[in-house]
C-alpha cells in the first residue's frame, strides 16, 4: 500500500490497535506520529512499535499526509477546535475519522470547512490483523484516498465499504462494538465451568480456544453456513440440542438483536447530540 505520513490524534485503545496492525503489516514506523496529551501511552507505542510521538496535536497534523481523528466522540469538537486555533492547517490532508456518533457533515464543521474526510469504524482485533472496519465517504473524495484508506484498513484485518452513512452504525452494531459481545459471552461460559470446577486458567482456555476454533472454522468453510456448521456439533437427541433449545427458548435471538438495537440507537443519539 501507499505509506503516507500518517498521524493519530489520540493514542488510546483504538489508536494503539490499528498502529500495531499496521506496523506488523510493514508500514514504515518513521512514516507513523501519534499525538496525546500525557506520555505514558506515547512511551509504551515508541517501545513497542518504534513510531513518532508527541504531546503536540499541531506538531503531528502538520507533518502529515493523513490525519487518524481518534479521540471520543465527545472530545472531537474540542480538539479540532484547538487546532485550528493554533493554526493548523488541514488543505492537502485526507482526515480519517473511526469516531463512533460524529456524522462527515458534522465534522466537516469541527474541521473548519474541511471535507476531505473518510469515516470509518474499525475493532479491536486490527491490533492482531484480524480486524473488521467499515468505511463510508461521500462521492466527492478522490479515488486515491478511499484506496488509502481501504488498504490501511486491509493492512489490519478486512474493509467494506458502505453506501449509505447510517450504514457505519450498523457496522458499529455488528463488528465495531462486537468483539465485546464476544467477551461477554466467553466470560459468562467461564464463569459457569469455574461455577463446574475447573480452574480460572483451565475454564478460560476451554472457552478461548473453543471460540478460536468455532471462529476459524466459520472462516475455513465458506460454503457452509452458519446454521450448517451448527447443526454439524448439533447430535439428534445429544446433548448440544438441549443447550441449544435451552438458548432459544430464553430468547437468543431477540436478545441479541435487542443488543444490537441499542448500539445503532446509541450511535445515532450522539451524532444527533456532538
Ligand atoms: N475502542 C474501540 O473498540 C473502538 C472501535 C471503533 C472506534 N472507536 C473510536 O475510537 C475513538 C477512540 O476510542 P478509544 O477506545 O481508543 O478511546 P481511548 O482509549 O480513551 O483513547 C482516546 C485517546 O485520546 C486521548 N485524548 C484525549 N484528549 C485529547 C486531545 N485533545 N488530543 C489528543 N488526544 C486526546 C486520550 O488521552 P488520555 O487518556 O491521556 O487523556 C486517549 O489516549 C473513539 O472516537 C471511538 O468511538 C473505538
Ligand atoms: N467502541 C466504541 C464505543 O463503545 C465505538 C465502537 C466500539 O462507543
Amino acid at each position: 500500500m501507499e505509506h503516507r505520513k500518517l498521524a493519530f490524534i489520540g493514542a488510546g485503545n483504538m489508536s494503539r490497535s490499528l498502529i500495531s496492525g499496521l506496523i506488523q503489516s510493514g508500514y514504515p514506523a518513521d512514516h507513523i506520529i501519534a499525538a496525546n496529551p500525557s506520555r505514558p501511552k506515547l512511551d509504551a507505542l515508541a517501545a513497542d512499535f518504534g513510531i513518532c510521538t508527541t504531546q503536540n496535536n499541531l506538531e503531528a497534523i502538520e507533518q502529515a499526509e493523513a490525519v487518524v481523528l481518534a479521540v471520543k466522540p465527545q472530545m472531537m469538537a474540542a480538539m479540532l477546535g484547538e487546532q485550528l486555533a493554533a493554526g493548523a492547517r488541514f488543505d492537502g490532508k485526507l482526515l480519517i475519522s473511526i469516531a463512533a456518533g460524529i456524522s462527515v457533515a458534522r465534522l466537516e464543521q469541527m474541521a473548519g470547512g474541511h471535507s476531505n474526510l473518510v469515516r470509518t469504524m474499525p475493532n479491536t482485533p486490527s491490533l492482531l490483523g484480524l480486524g473488521m472496519t467499515g468505511l463510508y465517504a461521500r462521492p466527492h473524495v478522490a479515488q486515491a484516498d478511499r484506496d488509502y484508506c481501504q488498504h490501511m484498513m486491509e493492512a489490519v484485518g478486512q474493509a467494506l465499504w458502505v453506501a449509505e452513512e447510517d450504514g457505519i452504525n450498523q457496522v458499529i452494531a455488528a463488528a465495531g462494538s462486537a468483539p465485546a459481545y464476544f467477551f461477554l459471552f466467553m466470560e459468562a461460559m467461564a464463569k459457569e465451568a469455574e461455577r463446574n470446577g475447573f480452574s480460572a486458567d483451565e475454564a478460560r482456555l476451554l472457552v478461548q480456544q473453543t471460540a478460536l476454533g468455532a471462529a476459524n472454522m466459520v472462516a475455513a468453510n465458506p460454503q457452509l453456513s452458519l446454521g450448517q456448521l451448527r447443526e454439524q456439533v448439533t447430535s439428534k437427541g445429544g446433548t448440544t440440542a438441549e443447550a441449544i433449545r435451552s438458548f432459544n427458548d430464553n430468547g437468543l435471538d431477540r436478545l441479541v438483536a435487542d443488543a444490537m438495537a441499542a448500539a445503532v440507537a446509541r450511535a445515532r443519539e450522539l451524532e444527533s447530540q456532538l
